[in-house]
């Protein structure tokens, strides 16, 4: 999704990543999915860069596709919910206002997507329940 760019800088989005992390890996939550899934932290913290580059001004730099990532995750609700705050806190801290309520409002887009698409529906009951028309 394109917007237009932002005031930011990639420096301030470079802080952006750093200081996040450091706050997702001190939540109990979230740390173990992390601790649990990401071997490469550089890696990890490249992708997630270019992700808001892209986001924030308008780079081509991430071409990757988060819902997959994250509907393989063991997530649940209330995870998004802890890293839409941690979030939100540290992009009003790190970045320019314009550049902080378009990567907030941006988050807070995925994270209804994301939610919509992996609580929404019972698990699907398996082929056994399903009776063909007549
Ligand atoms: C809506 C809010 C979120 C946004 C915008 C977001 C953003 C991203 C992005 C851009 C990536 C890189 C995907 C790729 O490899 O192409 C990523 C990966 C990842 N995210 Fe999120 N994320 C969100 C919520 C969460 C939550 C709640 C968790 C729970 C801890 C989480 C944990 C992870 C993990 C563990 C990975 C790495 C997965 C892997 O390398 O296999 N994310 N996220």
């Amino acid at each position: 999704m394109n917007t237009p760019p932002t005031s930011a800088t990639e420096q301030q989005i470079a802080e952006l990543v750093r200081r996040f992390y450091e706050r997702a890996l001190a939540n109990d939550s979230l740390r173990p999915i992390f601790d649990a899934t990401v071997t490469d932290w550089d890696t990890h913290h490249r992708v997630v860069q270019d992700f808001w580059s892209r986001t924030l001004l308008d780079t081509n730099r991430y071409r990757g596709h988060p819902y997959p990532v994250h509907a393989q995750l063991p997530l649940q609700p209330e995870h998004f919910d802890i890293w839409l705050g941690l979030f939100r806190e540290t992009a009003r801290e790190v970045l320019p206002a314009d550049a902080a309520a378009q990567a907030i409002a941006r988050a807070e887009h995925m994270a209804e997507s994301f939610k919509a698409g992996m609580f929404s529906f019972p698990p699907y009951p398996g082929p056994k329940l399903w009776k063909p028309a007549l």
